[in-house]
């Protein structure tokens, strides 16, 4: 059941001198909300609006918890979504923001089964800020759908790793497969796509696409590499990759990277193994490890270590290639954590291609590398290193913000082919697979 008010208009008093005297607002008539489905506590949830000289005082009370905000009146007519005001095509603010008198105030608030509609002064422009909206900005709970349940992992993922099967994610007119894809990613880092057709490289690329479109870089996009040195970097080589980051050397590293094994034939002259795997004998084994539970374990057994890993950033680079000298627009620390939240949010991490620690003022080198050895040995822990023999047929993609990737030495010619995919456009695409989009409009748009 909902109770609505009409505010009578807003009346401005005026006292000597012409300054409005705050009159004394009523308040508008509170708004009992059924609890929504899905309501935290599953209690009632009241929300009441006062018209103040500067904005709309708004309380929300939930059981014994109550929440005020004040919406500025300019805020509040700048975030209108109306049909005049954003485009209804593309999402975008219609309207000139800077074109509204600062001291826009309302002249008349009514709060109705939906929201609170505002007509304005000056042009009379009618707003409406539904409920939803509103009570968003009561910080009531300000957990996201978007806020992931992370499922961190050490050597024991190997029993049940993250997996879809190919012909769950290519099936037509179902997104339940990317959904699933993309939410084992977030959650895991990492997931596998099992029974992609592997003779050629265009199953695993028609996978990766499935997610976004392919990142271009001076590697080129889709890659399909063998141990020839094509691109002067060691990844084109057969020698054994310690857990690493790739493109630890952009402002904005590679959000996924890929790998699809195609194949691993045996040097000339020397037969494949009989064993079962051939593969096992000319070595090349994949290398996963879980950057944010070794950065848990880091802030676990030393906090300093990890405080310093987050404060002192460093040059990265990649120069190997004739023309090519790529480094990021400002230096980045290992872990980068999230200034609003303080988590950590991207690991940064290829000692290959990290540039000089510098000198700074409450950091010296030598305090740096005692802090990176003690984390260099975490990536080594037997528990915490994950190894798997890649198959063909076995796509594997990873968040390469969260997850290291590395490899053992190898003989032979040794095939793989992936791709880097955008951070934002895996984001965008978890979640217009996994939310409903209203729900991701009030997140993405603030
Ligand atoms: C493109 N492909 C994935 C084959 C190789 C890229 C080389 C990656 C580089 N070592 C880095 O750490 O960024
Ligand atoms: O060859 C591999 O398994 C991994 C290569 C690698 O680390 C890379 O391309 O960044």
């Amino acid at each position: 059941m909902f109770a609505g008010a009409v505010l009578r208009s807003v009346s401005r008093s005026a006292t000597a001198g012409g300054t409005p005297r705050a009159a004394t607002r009523p308040i508008l008539r509170g708004l009992s909300t059924a609890a929504q489905p899905g309501q935290p506590d599953g209690s009632r949830y009241d929300v009441d609006v006062q018209v103040l000289p500067d904005g709309l005082q708004i309380k929300g009370i939930r059981g014994n918890s109550v929440k005020r905000e004040k919406l500025p009146h300019f805020w509040l007519r700048d975030n209108c979504r109306c049909q005049k005001c954003v485009h209804q095509q593309t999402l975008q603010r219609n309207f000139n923001t800077f074109a509204i008198s600062e001291d826009i105030k309302p002249d008349q608030v009514k709060t109705e089964p939906d929201g609170v509609r505002v007509k304005w002064d000056g042009d009379g422009h009618e707003s409406f800020y539904p409920w939803k909206f509103i009570k968003h900005y009561l910080r009531h709970d300000h957990r996201s759908p978007e806020d992931v349940e992370f499922h961190y992992w050490g050597s024991d993922i190997a029993v049940n790793r993250p997996a879809v099967s190919y012909n769950d994610l290519m099936a037509p007119e179902n997104e339940s497969g990317i959904a699933r894809l993309t939410n084992l990613i977030r959650e895991y880092g990492f997931v596998f796509v099992d029974g992609t057709p592997f003779g050629t490289p265009d199953a695993t690329k028609r996978v990766l696409e499935k997610i976004a479109f392919i990142r271009e870089t001076h590697y080129g996009g889709f890659y399909d590499f063998i141990p020839d040195l094509a691109m002067a970097d060691t990844a084109y080589t057969n020698i054994a990759l310690p857990a690493h980051t790739d493109t630890t050397y952009f402002s904005d590293p590679a959000g996924l990277q890929a790998f699809h094994m195609l194949s691993h034939e045996a040097p000339p002259g020397q037969s494949a193994s009989a064993s079962a795997s051939p593969d096992e004998e000319l070595g090349g084994k994949s290398l996963l490890v879980d950057g944010f539970h070794a950065a848990n374990i880091l802030l676990e057994e030393d906090p300093a270590a990890y405080a310093i890993l987050s404060r002192v950033r460093l040059p990265w680079h990649a120069s190997g290639n004739e023309g090519i000298t790529i480094s990021p627009d400002k230096r980045y620390p290992v872990l980068e954590l999230d200034g609003a939240t303080g988590k950590l949010a991207r690991v940064r991490w290829n000692n290959d291609d990290r540039g000089v620690v510098p000198f700074t003022d409450d950091v010296s080198p030598t305090q740096w590398y005692a802090a990176a050895r003690k984390w260099d040995g975490i990536l080594r822990r037997p528990d915490v290193e994950y190894w798997v023999q890649l198959k063909p047929g076995q796509v594997l993609i990873f968040d390469n913000w969260r997850v290291m990737h590395g490899r053992s030495a190898f003989e032979g010619r040794r095939r793989m082919c992936g791709a880097y995919i955008n951070r934002d456009d895996f984001i965008s695409r978890w979640r217009n697979t996994n939310f409903p989009r209203e729900a991701i409009l009030s997140q993405v748009v603030g």
